[in-house]
């Protein structure tokens, strides 16, 4: 059986809950097996009730005033600590041999670009249990009407993408914000899901200090070399495209199916059958 650990990720606010419930809503509609699990030890309410959760084993207000941490450190440490009870987590997940487990994760942009616990962690569900991990990212659309901030998040993305080395889907989320954006025409739109950032650096520069265009050229320059950022548009609240981005996930995951050695062929076998 096919198991995907798909880890939504994204800095706060980015719309990572809601598309989990969205996407949890349209894969029960058509009847695909589908759990959620929570890896925010400071998460609140959910649509769906998590089937494995982290705020059963530690959370975010108990490890504040216990320990006395900011939240941030905080969140170092539960996740620390998760590290440190691995065993609890596979064990909980071990229950669940179904085929998608979809893990809310906290809005801590650290846990996305150099702490190490989540490659690690990513590494011992494909490792231990056999998952198909994949990573999406969201990015908030409202970025791309401040050209700086789209860049700021282009990076953080890529840092993700070099981070967690796994099958990998970027997306543009609350496109839906963006419609009443008179400024924005569709055309003007479509240049931020397939970037050519070297093409967009002239409008960043209008926007900086001459001081700092040498800067901005050099970070255009990093993404375009590295080629390989693109974003999908996401509207949770749109059935069609959540759909749409589920078909992207099945497709990122098959990745691991095509990296297994196939069966060797047997000329043996072959013969007997032309016999
Ligand atoms: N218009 C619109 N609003 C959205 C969409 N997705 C999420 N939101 C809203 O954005 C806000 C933040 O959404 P969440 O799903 O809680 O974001 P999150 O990334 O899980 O937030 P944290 O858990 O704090 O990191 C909420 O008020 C949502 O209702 C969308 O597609 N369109």
């Amino acid at each position: 059986m096919v198991k995907v650990a798909a880890f939504v990720c994204g800095v706060a606010s980015s719309g990572k809950s809601t598309f989990c419930g969205a996407l949890i809503r349209y894969m029960r509609g058509i009847g695909r097996r589908c759990h959620l699990v929570n890896l925010d030890p400071a998460a609140e309410n959910f649509e769906w009730e998590p089937t494995v959760d982290i705020r059963d084993l530690i959370t975010l207000e108990d490890v504040m005033e216990e320990m006395g941490y900011g939240p941030n450190g905080g969140l170092i440490y539960c996740f620390e600590f998760l590290m440190e009870n691995l065993d609890w987590l596979i064990e909980e997940i071990g229950d669940y041999d179904e085929d998608y487990l979809i893990f809310d994760m906290p809005g801590q942009i650290e846990l996305y670009t150099h702490v190490p616990i989540l490659p690690s962690l990513i590494q011992q569900l494909n490792v231990s249990l056999n998952f198909r991990p994949c990573a999406i990212y969201l990015l908030e659309s409202q970025f791309i009407v401040d050209r700086t901030k789209f860049f700021a998040g282009v990076l953080s993305a890529m840092s993700a993408m070099i981070m967690l080395e796994i099958p990998h889907i970027n997306l543009l989320s609350k496109v839906d914000l963006l419609r009443n954006n008179t400024n924005l025409s569709r055309a003007d739109f479509k240049r931020f899901l397939n970037i050519d950032p070297l093409l967009l650096v002239g409008e960043v520069n209008a926007k900086t200090n001459p001081r700092f265009h040498e800067l901005n050229q050099s970070i255009v320059q990093l993404i375009d070399d590295f080629n390989m950022v693109n974003f999908l548009p996401l509207e949770s609240g749109n059935e069609e495209s959540v759909k749409r981005v589920l078909s992207y996930i099945d497709d990122a995951t098959q990745w691991y199916e095509d990296q297994e050695p196939k069966e060797p062929h047997d000329s043996a076998d072959e013969d007997d059958d032309e016999e």
